[in-house]
């Protein structure tokens, strides 16, 4: 009967109301509230049944007579809550903490009364060598010492000076790397931009794509004029050559600051701070510092003793010492809490930067992370973006593989196919780039974006996922870790050791012609009970058939002690006497191994044969 009920309730129909009859009922409680019941992911049958006014007991007798079996602490889905309340009379209404799940999009309203304003987050980039990490250490060595703990500062990826009173943070990796990094991962950590021009040297490549991505990011930049200590140094020179680049400086009309600065003699550099007190000012930044912890991850690393550790940079709210919270897809409580001074802090406002233990997972720097006002809620937030992630990464470990190749050449979804290289030696690695760099089928060509010498690595299966490339080792493996690694990522390895028949497969996976795949199959064992030596022939192993059977024309490889020691093919296979084309469990035989003599009593003979298989 109850089976029945269930039955007519179709997904998505949830408002015919169909009544289980025979489950008891008590009428006053049905009144309970307005006859909604609001439910949060994860509620437990005792949850719900005090919600609506039932014993536990009532509850689960509903769902037995549906035909599961729960418990009191059970949590119930939310066909199950449909039913249950259904059968109260009431109506459901699950509570949508799902926008909480994809925290990073949504948009953050503070009451214009809690703001409050923030320290700038500063990041330096710039050309090689023109000085960005010196500049770095010199703001860090001549002003953390400000602060009451003189000592060493910890590199926990930023830091923090003060300048006058007022709080200025550093990001600690210099270059566009990192930054743009970050902004693929939609991490808008920075505030402002110091790109730093070697008065020696001028502007060069690395300076314009500095520019660019500052630009792109709409985050203000103040131009730093380094070196002009050194000899030949020509600050209005570069003035000249970045105003090409769109940064006018103010005392040309323009609206970009220049310091000129030596990070080494440390010159200027009071001048720079000011000014990023005063470009922020500008810009006018605010948070609200009651808020729930909400921000970005700087660093993140797995520490022998304290397990995954995080730096974390607070844009938003304030962060305290046991906080629950999900940082990317890993979730916890913030166990310990160290500033860039390496003293343990309690909590943490907007802009600060912090180190964190207490995550079951180590997170990826431009990850997000939020703190939450329970452990229940941070578990299932960050337990759900795992699943999320993990059902991404199903989607990217179709990566790229030969087999789909010509699928997606079809469908104009590759242009050209990228691959990496690794061979045993330099020669090898530069011949096997030149041949398939010389593959153009209908114009879709092949890209080694990476040939290199060794053994095929994790960091070569990374490099594969990102850029959806297929592996070539020649001559080299990869061990049982890079393919655990690889499968993980849906990256395919393809282990060739002749050029040519390399070349000959990429060429027939674009044009939709792969041969079949080979798969081996074992066909029997047999056990050598006895190495009969003949001069002429050479030894024979005298052997018994343990399981399947043994083929005249099979592979063969020699077990012993379980490691492979041989393979190859049987020069002879015999019954008695007579040449036999198969030997089956059970039976004797004696079989000579082609080119191969070294055979002892107790080794194992295993045979296979090759099978064709369907491609997907
Ligand atoms: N004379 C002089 N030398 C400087 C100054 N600033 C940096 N240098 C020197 O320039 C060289 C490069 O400086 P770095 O700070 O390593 O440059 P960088 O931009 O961080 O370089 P990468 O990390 O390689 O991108 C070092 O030898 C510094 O000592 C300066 O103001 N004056």
């Amino acid at each position: 009967m109850a089976k029945k009920n269930t039955s007519t309730k179709k997904k998505g129909n949830h408002h015919k109301k169909k009544l289980i009859s025979n489950i008891p009922q008590k009428k006053e409680e049905k009144k309970l509230g307005d006859g909604i019941i609001e439910y949060e992911d994860g509620i437990t049958v005792g949850e719900l049944a005090e919600m609506i006014g039932q014993t536990p007991a009532n509850v689960i007798k509903v769902l037995f007579m549906l035909g599961t079996m729960v418990t009191i602490n059970s949590s119930l889905n939310d066909e199950q809550v449909e039913l249950i309340c259904l059968e109260y009379g009431y109506e459901v209404k699950k509570k949508v903490i799902v926008s909480e799940i994809n925290f990073e999009d949504i948009e953050i309203i503070d009451d214009e009364a809690d703001l409050v304003g923030r320290p700038p987050v500063v990041t330096i980039m710039g050309h090689v060598d023109h000085g960005k990490t010196t500049l770095l250490d010199y703001i860090r060595k001549s002003r953390v010492a400000e602060g009451e703990f003189g000592g060493i500062t910890q590199h926990i990826g930023a830091y923090q000076v003060e300048v006058n009173g007022k709080k200025i943070t550093f990001l600690d990796t210099p270059g566009h790397e990192a930054f743009t990094a970050m902004r693929a991962r939609g991490a808008q950590l920075t505030d402002i931009v110091i790109i730093v021009v070697a008065a020696d040297d001028g502007v060069m490549p690395q300076t314009k794509e500095a520019v660019d991505h500052a630009l792109a990011a709409g985050v203000p930049i103040v131009v730093a004029i380094n070196k002009i200590d050194k000899e030949g140094a020509d600050p209005e020179r570069i003035k000249g050559e970045m105003s090409e680049l769109g940064l006018m400086p103010e005392e040309w009309g323009g609206d970009t600051v220049y310091c000129n600065i030596s990070a080494k003699k440390g010159i200027g550099i009071q001048e720079l701070l000011e000014t990023l007190t005063v470009v922020a000012e500008l810009a006018d930044l605010k948070a609200n510092p009651k808020r729930y912890a909400y921000g970005s991850v700087v660093e993140g690393r797995l520490d022998k003793g304290r397990g995954p550790v995080a730096t974390l940079l607070v844009q938003n709210g304030t962060l305290r010492a046991g906080d629950p919270i999900v940082v990317g897809t890993a979730f916890g409580r913030v166990r310990q809490m160290l500033g860039d001074h390496g003293k343990e802090l309690k909590e943490a406002g907007p802009s600060t930067p912090v180190e964190i233990t207490g995550l079951n997972d180590v997170p990826v720097a431009g990850d997000k992370f939020m703190a939450f006002e329970t452990e229940k809620m941070a578990r299932h937030v960050g337990e759900e973006r795992q699943k999320a992630k993990q059902e991404q990464d199903r989607g990217v470990s179709s990566a790229m593989s030969l087999d789909d190749l010509f699928n997606q050449i079809k469908e104009g979804q590759v242009a050209h196919l990228n691959i990496i290289v690794k061979a045993d030696v330099n020669g090898t690695a530069e011949a096997v780039k030149g041949s398939l760099e010389k593959i153009d089928i209908d114009g879709v060509r092949v890209n080694v974006i990476r040939s290199t010498v060794g053994a095929i690595s994790e960091s070569d299966v990374l490099l594969a996922s990102a850029s959806k490339a297929i592996i070539y080792g020649f001559n080299v493996r990869p061990d049982a870790n890079v393919r655990r690694k690889a499968e993980e990522e849906g990256v395919e390895i393809r282990l060739h050791n002749i050029i040519y028949k390399m070349v000959e497969e990429i060429e027939a996976a674009m044009r939709g012609m792969l041969a079949p795949e080979l798969e081996e199959v074992v066909t029997g064992q047999a056990e050598i009970r006895q190495v009969i030596k003949v001069s002429k022939i050479g030894n024979i192993a005298g052997s018994y058939v343990t399981d399947g059977y043994i083929r005249r024309d099979c592979g063969i490889r020699l077990i012993r002690d379980g490691v492979v020691i041989y393979e190859g093919k049987l020069a002879s296979l015999k019954r008695f006497k007579d040449d036999a084309k198969e030997v089956s469990a059970g039976y004797e035989c004696g079989m000579t191994i082609e080119n191969y003599n070294d055979i002892k009593e107790g080794d194992i003979i295993e045979g296979f044969i090759m099978e064709e298989v369907e491609r997907k």
